[in-house]
């Protein structure tokens, strides 16, 4: 069964704490921020990776705390990471989001996730995000490769010219879509 329910998430408003600073944590935190360079993220671990304090150092809004994960760490967060090599912590840190309703990832272990993260194209406003139901994440990451060779970086202007037109349509609701849904038939011909 594939229920997962896709939303696009305004991370920017949100306060997310990743849980774990080796490789798993890095990668985290670059999907972050590379979708979203100002979202407030803590991040939590005794050890950190010389990448993530360098990321730090570009990005005020990454907070990075030196010590082992404390329940205390999840105050005032709306979602959570959890990235560390000990399984009964992640465990523990899941255990524990659940009981304060926060949405939590664990990274090695799917069922305990509330949440996945996804492949994700970008081509200026267009953003696409791509998921196997957690069956492979490398056909995620090589059909990403693909949708981004084939996707033309004139898409953005398309998108501006659409913007505009829609803004200056007048009429009722009903009205603007047919309009919009004419002249955007080309693209399926
Ligand atoms: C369920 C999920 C939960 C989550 O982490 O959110 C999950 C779980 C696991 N990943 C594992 C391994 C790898 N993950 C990657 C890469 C990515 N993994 C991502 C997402 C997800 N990974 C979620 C499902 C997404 C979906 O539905 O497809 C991506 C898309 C997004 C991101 O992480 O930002 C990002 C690609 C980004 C990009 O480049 O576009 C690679 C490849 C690589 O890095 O080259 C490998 C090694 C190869 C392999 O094992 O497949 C393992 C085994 C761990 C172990 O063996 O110890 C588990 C655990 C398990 O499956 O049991
Ligand atoms: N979902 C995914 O994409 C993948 C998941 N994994 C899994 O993710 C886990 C982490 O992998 P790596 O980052 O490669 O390990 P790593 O050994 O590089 O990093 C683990 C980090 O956790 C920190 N840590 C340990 N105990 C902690 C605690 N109590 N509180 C806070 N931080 C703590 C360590 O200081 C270290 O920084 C592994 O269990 C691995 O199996 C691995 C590959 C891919």
């Amino acid at each position: 069964m594939n229920t997962l329910f896709p939303i696009f998430v305004k991370i920017e408003n949100l306060q997310t704490l990743v849980v774990g600073g080796g490789y798993v944590g890095l990668e985290k935190v670059t999907a972050l921020l590379s979708n979203a360079p100002h979202a407030p993220v803590t991040l939590v671990s005794p050890e950190i990776r010389q990448e993530i304090v360098d990321l730090a150092g570009q990005h005020p809004n990454l907070q990075l705390i030196y010590a082992f994960y404390s329940p205390n760490h999840l105050d005032n967060n709306d979602l959570v990471i959890v990235a560390t090599n000990n399984k009964a912590v992640n465990r523990q840190i899941q255990v524990d989001c659940k009981t304060r309703r926060i949405l939590v990832n664990v990274a090695d272990t799917p069922d305990l996730c509330d949440f996945y993260l996804s492949s994700v194209v970008k081509k200026g406003d267009l953003k696409i995000a791509i998921s196997t139901n957690g069956k492979s994440p490398t056909f995620a990451k090589r059909f990403r490769e693909v949708l981004e060779e084939i996707l033309p970086d004139s898409l953005q202007e398309t998108l501006d010219n659409l913007q505009a037109i829609r803004n200056r349509l007048k009429g009722d609701f009903q009205h603007k879509m047919e309009r919009l849904n004419e002249i955007t038939k080309v693209m399926k011909s």
